[in-house]
């Protein structure tokens, strides 16, 4: 067939059955694996995903001294921080552009060595996504920051200390940073606006067991108490929401039954009315939860992206492939990134009738706070999608692909395949399991 193994060859319509299993969150195991940084003695992370982001840190720690190795359980990392040393820019330049992860390495490396270099950084291409709030709350620990023309330097010649500190906005990476810098921080840190995430609350978990003191108060205030040191953790790390949205969404797009084993209804909540209300079906088990297409029509909706417990960003893509096989009209509000509906190009290639306003919609029921940046994606269903030639252009519009694909008539070919690694494990494999029809040579 002559395929790249960054290209598949989908043939759609035929619905998704069976079970996959997902594992630890791309969006926590990375930062578990900095944390490991901050103990006196070897961590253990069980549950790690094989997703490239984990990879791009293993890569760092290990420039960084850290002895890593791997247990006999399938995702069991080990992390031995006892020699960590300055690593030289030019190697972690080697890993500039490849994910957002590097930039939480501040904190622990200050404490640990007294100065940082960090690489300029990847992650998807969804908006400006700036640093400004990571850089401010380091400054007020005492961090003397300099940009350089790649990446940025650190030191902190008074050492670190505690800070009070209220973010713009809950962002999830810079509430991460103040939480991994202000545990070693000498004396109190009061964070306001924090971002309280399920994949947070988990890092706060793996805090606690190495000995830090943090409290979570209401009304996204997070204080912590500084301490001397730290020891290791023994954590499994909790599971991908995400991926269980993506595949709950697919299930449902083709018509399918999925049971996705590890999922669990706490952290799926939002995600879960959501389904129903577009006319899925789900049932909790103690093992995961199945989700299907339960025939009928499904139902439109309306949308808007927001920071935990509100309908995550990460999850809107996949969805919008269900809601063009929806009858009616349905809206979705980005909230959180000021570009992230780029992907419904190649979807309106294939038949879909989505409209992007750049600029939002006005909506008088709305529920979350309007955002200077934000848009709106209104997606008229049901539109029959034919197969296409279409090129992945970030991880979760990847990911919509596949479904788009899965649910078109005929052929589709998705390119730029490897992008969809950074944050769906074994996505190919999973595919198989669930009986899609498909060529792939990589
Ligand atoms: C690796 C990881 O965990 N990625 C997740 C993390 O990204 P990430 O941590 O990068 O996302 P943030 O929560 O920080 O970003 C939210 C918003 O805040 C803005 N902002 C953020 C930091 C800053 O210094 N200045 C600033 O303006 C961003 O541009 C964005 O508009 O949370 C996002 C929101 O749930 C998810 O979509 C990503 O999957
Ligand atoms: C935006 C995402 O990830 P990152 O922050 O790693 O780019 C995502 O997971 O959809």
């Amino acid at each position: 067939m002559g395929l790249t193994s960054d290209e598949i060859i989908i043939n759609g319509g035929r619905p998704l059955r069976g079970r996959i299993e997902v594992r630890g969150a791309k969006n926590l195991a990375p930062k578990a694996m900095v944390a490991a940084l901050l103990g006196k003695t070897p961590s253990t992370l069980r549950n790690v995903p094989n997703v490239s982001d984990i990879r791009v840190v293993a890569g760092l720690l290990a420039l960084h001294g850290v002895l890593i190795t791997r247990g006999e359980d399938p995702g069991e990392w080990r992390f031995d921080p006892s020699n960590v040393e300055v690593a030289h820019h030019a190697d972690i330049d080697a890993h500039a552009g490849s994910s957002r992860i590097p930039i939480l390495f501040c904190g622990p490396l200050l404490h640990r060595l007294g100065e940082a270099f960090i690489p300029d950084l990847g992650g998807c291409r969804i908006g400006d996504r700036p640093i400004d709030f990571h850089l401010d709350a380091l400054r007020k620990f005492g961090a003397v920051v300099e940009k350089l023309p790649s990446g940025i330097s650190l030191t902190a010649p008074d050492g670190l200390h505690g800070a009070n500190i209220e973010l713009p906005y809950p962002s999830v990476g810079a509430t991460e940073q103040v939480l991994l810098t202000s545990v070693l921080a000498k004396g109190q840190t009061e964070l306001r606006n924090a971002a309280i995430e399920p994949e947070i609350i988990d890092l706060i978990c793996i805090l606690q067991k190495m000995g830090a003191i943090i409290t979570v108060e209401p009304n996204r205030v997070i204080f912590v108490e500084g301490v001397e040191e730290l020891r290791g953790y023994d954590h499994h790390a909790i599971f991908d929401r995400n991926e269980v949205a993506s595949w709950a969404s697919a299930a449902l797009a083709t018509g399918g039954d999925v049971f996705v084993g590890g999922a669990q209804q706490e952290e799926m909540m939002t995600f879960l009315n959501v389904f129903r209300k577009v006319g899925g079906d789900f049932e909790v088990r103690d093992d995961g939860i199945r989700f299907w297409h339960p025939g009928g029509e499904l139902k439109p909706v309306t949308i808007e992206t927001d920071v935990h417990p509100g309908f995550m960003t990460d999850w809107q893509q996949p969805l919008v492939v269900a809601l063009t096989q929806a009858q009616g009209v349905s809206t979705i509000h980005e909230t959180v990134y000021e570009n992230r509906f780029g992907f419904t190009d190649a979807l309106n290639k294939m038949g879909a009738d989505i409209q992007v306003f750049k600029d939002g919609l006005h909506d008088e029921q709305r529920r979350v706070n309007r955002r200077e940046f934000e848009q709106a994606a209104v997606i008229a269903g049901p539109t029959p999608l034919s197969g296409a030639e279409i090129e992945v252009p970030d991880l979760r519009g990847g990911f919509s692909y596949l479904i788009a694909g899965l649910t078109a008539e005929g052929q589709t070919k998705v390119t730029n395949l490897g992008i969809i690694s950074r944050g769906y494990e074994n996505f190919i494999e999973k595919l198989r399991q669930l009986g899609a029809d498909f060529i792939f040579e990589g």
